[in-house]
């Protein structure tokens, strides 16, 4: 009786690593943003669950593969860090060989799925993403700021591989999908850069766009970012492939977004980065799921 409560215990716990390895909420919202964008895709007319789940799955392992590399390559800066330290690499619990196992596994059948239940293009342009995550971005996190702007490609380009599973192509709706999610990282990562600036420069990581940490130039830029993002989430309705209902609903979100960016520009202290790190995380998914409520078939 004890043996086997052991044993589901730590078969729970080995479930939990894996999780932890392919960072499991940010691959949720990575890949849920890669299922709205294909179903925004003209040529996509029916709600076919199972296609949705094929599509999910495969991100789910292509994403994973991806943030399992990161943090076997990242295991000793992550130890330092107290919001890393606890992850399965990096406290010893896996070793570096299982992590690459499992990521060399799970983007091989990532990738193969995406070309033989999608298209060659999705699959293709999934590796490229894998890629410039595991192999460019990570190492260049210890070296610049500029890493940031080299993380958001492969963070945006899930709306481009949701679009042409979909499509088959690289029409100019996927670049304008691609466009939000690119410009939507900033204000999401530098706030919560700001948030953890202490553990990032523990590890000795060069993210934020001042080298001194959080200045006013990091809250411009948040502002910045978030004005541009007022044009480019109106294309989706001059594309025609949204309404107006959607164009307003969007058009109010990101005034919010703004507004608390502004907030972090006048108080800047560290409870308003988080009210913005929040407000990131509450914008991107009601916008896609406006866009998506409100597609034009
Ligand atoms: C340059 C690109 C990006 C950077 C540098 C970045 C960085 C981070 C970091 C460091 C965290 C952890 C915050 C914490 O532990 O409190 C985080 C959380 C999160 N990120 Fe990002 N991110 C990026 C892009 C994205 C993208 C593209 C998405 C989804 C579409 C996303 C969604 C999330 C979500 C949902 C969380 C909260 C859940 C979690 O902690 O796992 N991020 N991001
Ligand atoms: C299709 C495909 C493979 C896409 C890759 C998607 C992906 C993993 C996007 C995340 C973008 C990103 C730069 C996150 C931050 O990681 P971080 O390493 O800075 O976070 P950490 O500090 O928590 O490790």
């Amino acid at each position: 009786m004890t043996a086997e409560i052991h044993n589901t215990l730590s078969w729970k716990d080995k479930l939990k690593d894996y999780k932890e390895l392919m960072k499991f909420t940010l691959s949720f919202t990575v890949v849920f943003s890669c299922v709205i964008c294909y179903l925004l895709a003209p040529k996509v007319v029916e709600f076919d669950w199972s296609r949705i789940i094929l599509l999910f799955i495969a991100g789910m392992l292509i994403s994973g593969s991806a943030n399992a590399i990161n943090q076997a390559v990242e295991k000793d800066t992550d130890a330092v860090m107290k919001r890393t330290a606890n992850r399965p690499v990096a406290s010893g619990r896996m070793s570096v060989n299982e992590a690459y196992t499992f990521a060399l596994i799970a983007g091989l059948v990532g990738i193969i799925m995406m070309y033989y239940f999608f298209n060659l293009s999705s699959a293709l342009v999934s590796a490229f993403s894998l890629f410039l995550y595991a192999f460019i971005y990570t190492p260049v996190k210890k070296i610049s700021s500029i890493a940031v702007l080299v993380g958001a490609i492969p963070g945006a380009l899930p709306c481009l591989i949701g679009w042409v599973a979909g499509n088959d192509d690289f029409s100019a709706g996927g670049w304008v999908l691609f466009g939000i999610q690119f410009l939507w990282q900033f204000p999401h990562f530098w706030a919560i850069a700001w948030v953890a600036h202490g553990d990032y420069s523990k590890a000795g990581f060069k993210l934020l766009p001042a080298d001194k940490g959080p200045t006013k130039f990091t809250a411009v830029q948040c502002v910045m970012y978030s004005v541009l993002m007022v044009p480019v989430c109106m294309l989706p309705y001059y594309f025609g492939l949204t309404g107006i209902v959607s164009f307003w609903i969007v058009l109010v979100l990101n005034l919010f977004l703004i507004i608390q960016c502004v907030r972090l520009f006048n108080a800047m202290d560290v409870k308003s980065a988080r009210r913005v790190m929040f407000s990131s995380y509450i914008y991107l998914p009601l916008v896609f799921l406006a866009l998506l409520a409100d597609k034009v078939h």
